[in-house]
């Protein structure tokens, strides 16, 4: 099967290109912005040779994942775009709602949430399925001539595989249970990017998707502990704020805002971090 995009997102404007193998979606899509791509362009494949994960460590993409990056150029704000992560998070979310049959995947395991989502969003960007970590969400940015800048929206789902050397629990829709492919599931994705895009409304619909966010947020009201820049916060995960920014208060009971950082959760994680 080939990629395809989404009816919805052709109609509006959105288009594909689609690779084999390719070194890095994002690094693709943002050298298609240097050199005068408008946007509004998916670059998909199959696997990657250096996938680039968050902070720069590397993200693997063998054969049959799913790595995807919708390049957005833009002359708005720098700061409003930096949410689009989250925009991001819900669109596979929900991909991944309607492609993944009812009953291959348990609720959320994590014994601080709500519950009730099978596809869960950890802060920033992550997605867990049964507690364990199902996809990242990477965004990087170049500025462009005059004012404007491109925003690389990447995404990278393990559907056939994950690494198993990592020092968090990671899974595979396949490991999981889902026969589910990678074409498949951009298909979806691509359609969910423009319902959840919509919503965000450049920004003006934050307030919307922040709500959104949160009924999906793996750890709410639990324990945690967030490595910022090589200090650790520990306390409960309180909330996200209005900018989506990570809310803890600290053993000390002092509230904490945290705009990057890793997320640990529990007591056994936060005595390792
Ligand atoms: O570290 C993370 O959790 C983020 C991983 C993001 C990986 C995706 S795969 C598509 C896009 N291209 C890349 O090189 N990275 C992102």
């Amino acid at each position: 099967m080939a990629f395809r995009l989404a009816p919805t997102a052709a109609s509006e404007g959105f288009r594909l290109e689609a690779h084999d193998t390719v070194g890095s979606t994002n690094a693709l899509a943002l050298a298609h912005a240097r050199a005068g791509d408008l946007g509004k362009l998916w670059v998909v494949s199959k696997k990657q040779e250096s996938g680039r994960g968050r902070r720069g460590r590397t993200w693997a993409t063998p054969e049959g994942n799913l790595a995807a990056t919708l390049l957005i150029v833009s002359g708005g704000e720098l700061r409003l775009a930096a949410t689009l992560g989250f925009v991001a998070g819900l669109a596979l979310a929900d991909a991944l709602d309607a492609v993944v049959p009812q009953g291959r995947i348990a609720i959320g395991v994590d014994g601080a949430s709500q519950g009730k989502n099978r596809f869960e969003l950890k802060w920033p960007n992550d997605v867990l399925a049964s507690g364990a970590k199902l996809a990242g969400i990477l965004l990087e940015s170049a500025l462009l001539e005059g004012d404007r800048f491109a925003v690389a929206v990447g995404i990278g789902v393990n559907v056939v595989a994950y690494p198993e050397d990592l020092p968090y629990p990671a899974t595979s829709l396949r490991a999981l249970g889902a026969n589910c492919d990678a074409e498949t599931l951009f298909l979806a994705l691509s359609d969910a990017w423009n319902e959840n895009a919509r919503l965000w409304d450049d920004g003006r619909g934050l307030a919307a998707i922040r709500r959104r966010w949160l009924a999906r947020a793996a750890g709410l009201g639990g324990e945690v502990a967030v490595r910022v820049d090589g200090n650790v916060v520990r306390g409960t995960f309180e909330t996200i704020d209005e900018d989506c920014r990570f809310v803890i208060r600290d053993d000390a009971g002092t509230v904490v805002t945290i705009a990057a950082g890793d997320v640990h959760f529990g007591a056994v994680a936060s005595a390792r971090v």
